[in-house]
């Protein structure tokens, strides 16, 4: 079922110097901020050799990851995010193996313009993980 690592995301309290950071001190390919309305955060994405950086901060007042930087004031590692060849195919195993699939189960469409979705952290050892149609 699950491909390639698409992302892993790393929720920040300040989008500017997290890019900052990443691009002047780490010397990575940083591209702009991406406003993400519909998922209630702003993202910027770095490029990496074998995969991406997803930087996450909250957009909005009903932002998902609020609650995780109210715990996590410094940051920290939020998601990662695997590929699938068929999101709908994908969900339907897992709701039958039993997890949880978060929201109304219906993929949205995510920063890459691609379907996702994502699955329950306490289903995943502890780790929200994401599903990006590929
Ligand atoms: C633009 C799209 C972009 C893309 O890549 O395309 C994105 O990635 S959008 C990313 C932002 N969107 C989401 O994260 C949507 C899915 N997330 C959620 O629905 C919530 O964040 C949820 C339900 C995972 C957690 O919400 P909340 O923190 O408000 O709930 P709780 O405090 O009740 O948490 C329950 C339980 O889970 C633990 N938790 C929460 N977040 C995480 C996390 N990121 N990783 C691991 N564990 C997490 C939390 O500590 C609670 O555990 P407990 O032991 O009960 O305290
Ligand atoms: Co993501």
């Amino acid at each position: 079922m699950i491909g390639n690592l698409n992302h892993v995301a790393i929720a920040v309290p300040d989008l500017e110097a997290a890019a900052a950071q990443y691009r002047d001190t780490l010397g990575a390919k940083v591209n702009p901020p991406q406003a993400e309305p519909d998922h209630g955060v702003t993202v910027v994405f770095i490029e990496l050799p074998n995969t991406k950086i997803e930087l996450l901060h909250p957009l909005g007042n009903d932002s998902p990851i609020q609650g995780f930087l109210d715990k996590n004031p410094s940051g920290g590692i939020h998601h990662i995010c695997y590929e699938v060849e068929d999101i709908l195919a994908a969900r339907d195993t897992l709701i039958a193996s039993g997890a949880r699939v978060l929201g109304t189960g219906e993929p949205k469409i995510g920063a890459h313009g691609k379907p996702v979705l994502f699955l329950h952290p306490k289903d995943f050892t502890g780790t929200l993980v994401e599903l990006e149609q590929v």
